[in-house]
């Protein structure tokens, strides 16, 4: 605008010329985008149509507020108070998570407490996801002012505005309800907008609106421990005698205390290239090659139950001829051994090991016995659903393994790691490895059935040592359904004579697929709906940074009051809005909701009005989201532009 037009009205509250609200009723119009360019030249400016407001000519993208806006407010607010708009609620990024029950580690059927619907309802009645609305058109239009109590209230008017408006309430865009044709009308800015928790989520699962927003602490504890153990911070020194760099991997650390004369040790490295981790198995002065055909069979296994072998070389870092394996990493596992059956030690009871050379220590059978019946007096026995839980995924990895031709051949307690409720044969090919000499395949794959029953019984039992199979079995018989016990006596009991083969196992698994099926779908629904979530978050986060680029910037092109005027002096006056208001009484108003729907706005540009006070608390103005949205492409196109060069 010209500012000789600004200066023929001098209205007796009207602003100083060098006002910062002057300069940006003075801002251009020019949009960053073509369609807004195209659409601004069918827009006509018409007249104020309040006679009792005094017109001031301008340019500004905005629309003609609905006529009780034009009201004067009876009773200013004498401070910076506002009003959380209503429209939206929440997101997960601004909060601290309420609590949340943990439900069954092996049947996730359930990560949230369960709330009936009413109390959905009750908590927050206006969450609703706000309608889209569609961008408005940079037009001319009037300004008007008016004091009140001494502070000046600013409003633009137009009547393409209305018209706008008009269309807004068109039953096309109200949607198919109102058209009542059932033709759904999609929002250009649907992706902008939080849609809210979906139906299933919060109806079925949950215990308020607010936990709608938080991820459940199960999710976000697993996902901590992971990272925690990936950030983890080792000092090198601790370990003088591992190689700084082993092939193409450095910053080994070791995952296990090892003795001396251990023949294989595992480690955490560290891709020199690609930076992410991996999980290395050396064996020790292994000096006979491994069986290439087979080690190259096992980097072919891609299975969810199997810990996936990357490569496999020989190298003369650690001082002798060592094979490394180098496996996938999965953060902050843990061995079955080390989770179910109380680590080295062999049973959950924490018993002596039998076969210590202390005089007092249990005999095997005593203590076996001893172990079985102590955990089922403390209640520390599996639940049934985790023990066919697990069965489904251990046979699952042999299916896998056998249709490959192979043979696990090292399927015990330590081999097998657990990440939340995942299990996967750990270290798979290293008896391969090690002996490149010819075995029978099948014959082996009759030992991984074997060894599938023992480690069931065992985790039926919570004890390694099983070594009275008839005892344990009457534990299971006595604890367990008779499904479970004829199943570990299918496994256990090989006929010299009759070949049998993972398959056979799986009718006598059965309908239990299904509770399988069921609880990984429900936990996919879980980890989706964060995801949902967390979307959502990213995009309010952007536009933080777009307004954090902005906000308080020093200098632009040399100009130093860059920040502090047009455009960017509204973005500011929002910035204070969303999160420097204040209490009446003058505290800090701190509502993340205020903050998260403030941004939610921002982000769809709708035509909902906000009123920006100045600091000096002289001037409120009246503006839409969708004007704050255009200042803020506005500027953030011009400081890329800078960025960008000449
Ligand atoms: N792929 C993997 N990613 C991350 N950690 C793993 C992986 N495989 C195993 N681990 C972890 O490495 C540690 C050592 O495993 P390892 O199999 O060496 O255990 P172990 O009981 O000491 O067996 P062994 O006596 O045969 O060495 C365990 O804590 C296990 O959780």
């Amino acid at each position: 605008m010209d500012p000789s037009i600004y200066l023929q009205y001098s209205p007796p509250n009207g602003l100083p010329q060098e006002s910062k609200l002057a300069t940006y009723m003075n801002h251009s119009t020019v949009t960053p985008t073509r369609s807004l360019n195209q659409a601004m030249s069918k827009l006509s400016i018409e007249a104020s149509p309040t006679s009792s407001k005094k017109p001031m000519p301008m340019t500004i993208s905005g629309h003609v507020p609905q006529q009780q806006q034009l009201i004067p407010h009876p009773q200013p607010p004498p401070i910076m108070t506002h009003i959380p708009p209503p429209h939206l609620p929440p997101q997960a990024l601004l909060a601290h998570p309420p609590p949340q029950v943990l439900i069954g580690e092996f049947v996730p059927i359930n990560y949230y407490t369960h709330t009936p619907s009413h109390a959905l309802i009750q908590e927050s009645p206006q969450s609703s996801p706000p309608t889209p609305m569609p961008m408005p058109m940079p037009v001319t239009t009037q300004v008007h002012q008016e004091n009140v109590g001494g502070t000046t209230y600013f409003y633009s008017t137009n009547a393409d505005s209305l018209n706008a408006s008009a269309v807004m309430n068109t039953p096309a865009a109200m949607g198919p309800d109102v058209m009542g044709v059932g033709v759904p009308v999609a929002s250009p800015y649907a992706s902008q907008m939080y849609a809210g928790p979906t139906s299933h989520a919060s109806a079925n699962h949950k215990s308020g609106l607010a936990q709608a927003f938080y991820m459940p602490e199960t999710i976000r504890e697993e996902i901590y421990q992971r990272a925690q153990d990936v950030f983890l911070q080792h000092d090198p020194m601790a370990y003088p005698d591992i190689p700084e760099v082993v092939d193409r991997y450095a910053e080994l650390v070791p995952l296990e205390a090892t003795g001396a004369h251990a023949l294989a040790t595992s480690y955490r490295a560290t891709h020199r290239r690609r930076a992410d981790h991996v999980a290395l198995r050396r064996l020790h002065a292994c000096v006979g090659a491994a069986a290439p055909g087979r080690v190259d069979m096992w980097k072919q296994l891609d299975h969810p139950n199997i810990v996936r072998l990357q490569q496999c070389f020989t190298t003369k870092a650690f001082g002798d001829h060592s094979l490394v394996l180098v496996y996938d990493y999965h953060p902050a596992c843990i061995t079955m051994l080390n989770k179910y059956l109380g680590g080295a030690g062999g049973d959950v009871n924490g018993f002596m090991d039998p076969f210590s050379s202390d005089p007092d220590a249990p005999r095997p059978y005593t203590h076996q016995k001893n172990a079985m019946l102590r955990a089922v007096a403390t209640g520390q026995l599996l639940p049934e659903a985790m023990l066919w839980s697990m069965l489904v995924q251990l046979t699952s990895a042999l299916r896998a393994i056998h249709s490959h031709g192979l043979a696990c051949r090292t399927l015990e307690p330590s081999k097998v790691i657990v990440n939340g409720c995942r299990l996967r044969i750990s270290w798979p090919g290293i008896a391969d490895a090690m002996h490149n000499g010819s075995f029978d395949v099948i014959q082996a794959q009759q030992e991984d059935l074997v060894a599938l029953g023992r480690l069931i019984l065992s985790l039926a039992c919570r004890t390694v040592h099983c070594d009275n199979i008839n005892a344990c079995m009457d534990l299971v018989a006595r604890t367990y359904s008779m499904d479970l016990k004829n199943m570990l006596m299918y496994l256990l009991t090989p006929s010299p004579n009759v070949r049998r083969t993972i398959t056979d196992i799986m009718p006598m698994i059965g309908a239990r697929f299904f509770t399988q099926v069921e609880a990984l779908e429900r936990r996919s629904d879980a980890f989706e709906e964060q995801l949902v979530n967390e979307i959502d978050n990213g995009r309010l986060l952007r536009i933080l940074i777009k307004l954090g680029i902005i906000n308080e910037r020093p200098e632009l092109n040399m100009d130093t009051s860059w920040s502090e005027t047009g455009d960017r002096y509204m973005l500011k006056l929002f910035r204070d809005h969303i999160f420097h208001s204040v209490t009446p009484d003058g505290r800090p108003w701190l509502d993340r909701a205020h903050v998260a729907a403030a941004l939610n706005n921002l982000d769809g540009g709708n035509l909902d009005k906000v009123e920006l006070m100045s600091r000096d608390e002289q001037s409120v103005l009246v503006v839409s989201y969708a004007e704050l949205k255009h200042c803020l492409e506005n500027a953030y196109e011009e400081v890329m532009a800078a960025a960008a060069g000449p």
